[in-house]
């Protein structure tokens, strides 16, 4: 990833689980964070992130977005902050150990789509199987 430095420095599944738990049980939100509608709040994220680039087409959302300015950029950033936050937070409220099961399926990915059978290719790991 080209993102450095102090910016995700700080980004640690486990200490931001426990710093959205604060964030809401100050708020008096536990009762609001609900898996169900936490789930909605993430998918609603999910499509403000995807407002930013409809209709531009992919000439104008190339790879690292250099067409874009500081705002637009910013904008996607929040976004992106959301979209995260809100799926840490639905994890926990699942009880899901979140980095246990990325973990985990890093190494069922790995083992669907071997580098010899997929270099190359997006195909889905069930026409190779
Ligand atoms: N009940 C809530 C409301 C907000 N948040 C937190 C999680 C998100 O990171 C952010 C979402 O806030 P908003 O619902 O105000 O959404 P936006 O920040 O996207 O604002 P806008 O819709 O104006 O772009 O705040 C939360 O945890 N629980």
């Amino acid at each position: 990833m080209h993102a450095s430095g102090d910016s995700l420095s700080g980004l640690n599944l486990e200490g931001l689980r426990v710093q959205l738990a604060s964030f809401a049980a100050e708020r008096g939100w536990e009762k609001f964070h609900t898996p169900r509608n936490l789930l909605l709040a993430l998918v609603g994220e999910v499509g403000e992130l995807s407002e930013l680039f409809q209709w531009r087409g992919d000439e104008d959302a190339r790879p690292g977005l250099p067409d874009w300015d500081d705002v637009a950029k910013t904008r996607v950033g929040d976004e992106l902050a959301d979209v995260l936050l809100y799926l840490i937070r639905l994890a926990d409220a699942c009880e899901i150990d979140l980095s246990q099961a990325v973990a985990a399926k890093l190494q069922k990915n790995a083992t669907k789509y071997p580098v010899q059978k997929c270099f190359g290719s997006s195909a889905k790991y069930t026409t190779f199987q």
